[in-house]
């Protein structure tokens, strides 16, 4: 597999959106695009919330439009973490108020810089699909991120029905109103003990409607998880499963736990 941050050198053009790391944003050719469905999934606990909230962050940050919809934590829990990560403070010292000087400083800049350019958070809309899709219309962003993918499964039925109905749902939302919409989702056919257990297209299950509808998967990998003591702590592959624009590969990202912040290897001292 080629490392993808080494091979490609591509432009941003007009309909284009930095995600804020640059590794992956050389690859996809400047970043994401308008009108197309981006899926970032995972294991448990590997990081989807934690890395799909420091893109919307950054994307904020350079002025993107972006709305951050959680059907995972409170919107007041989701901002408690932006401060953690942009302020490099742990999210269990920022809700104590235990905090050396440091730490004060840091989240007070952080604070200050949420505050001049944030994302806008708030609950997903659950209450249908359809409802989900009339607030993406009515936030006008040009961005729109969804965690997570099974908070979407309303309804009844088998989950794999609902996921993939809640796909469509989110690709067509994305068609609609010419926005990206990044979508964070759970592996649920990825079985723990086989040799690699990187994640693949299939594991995403929902009756292959990611692999067929979504524009972009991306998927993390942090082996640590899967061999702790190694001394790859941190250490994340962000592997690009399919790019309807070009190829796939993967970037090195750095994961900090204790901030739930990922950096990217290029970048390191942003
Ligand atoms: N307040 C916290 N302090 C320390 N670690 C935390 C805290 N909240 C979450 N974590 C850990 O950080 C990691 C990333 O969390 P995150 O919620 O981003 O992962 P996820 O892949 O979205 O999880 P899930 O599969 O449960 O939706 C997890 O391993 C989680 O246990």
């Amino acid at each position: 597999m080629k490392r993808v941050d080494l091979a490609s050198d591509g432009q941003p053009s007009g309909d284009t959106v930095a995600t804020g790391f640059a590794s992956l944003d050389r690859w996809l050719g400047g970043g994401v695009r308008r009108g197309d469905l981006v899926v970032l999934g995972g294991d448990v606990g590997s990081g989807k919330s934690a890395l799909a909230l420091a893109m919307a962050l950054r994307m904020a940050q350079a002025g993107t439009s972006v709305a951050f919809l959680t059907g995972e934590m409170t919107a007041e829990r989701v901002m408690e973490r932006a401060l953690a990560v942009e302020g490099r403070v742990r999210v269990d010292e920022l809700r104590t108020g235990k905090l050396d000087d440091m730490a004060r400083a840091g989240v007070g800049a952080a604070a200050v810089r949420l505050r001049d350019r944030p994302p806008r958070v708030e609950p997903l809309p659950t209450a249908s699909l359809e409802a989900m899709r009339a607030r993406v219309r009515e936030l006008d962003c040009q961005v729109v991120v969804v965690d997570s993918l099974q908070s979407l499964a309303l309804g009844q039925g088998p989950q794999d029905e609902l996921l993939a109905s809640a796909v469509r749902a989110l690709k067509a939302a994305a068609l609609d109103m010419d926005v990206t919409v990044l979508v964070t989702a759970q592996l649920t056919r990825w079985e723990r003990g086989r040799p690699d257990p990187r994640p693949a297209l299939d594991d995403f299950g929902a009756l292959g409607a990611v692999k067929q509808h979504a524009d972009v998967v991306l998927a993390i990998y942090r082996e640590e998880m899967y061999a702790p003591g190694f001394g790859v702590e941190g250490a994340t592959e962000l592997l690009v499963r399919k790019n309807r624009n070009g190829t796939t590969g993967y970037v090195d990202l750095y994961f900090y736990k204790q901030w739930l912040r990922f950096e990217d290897m290029l970048d390191p001292d942003r």
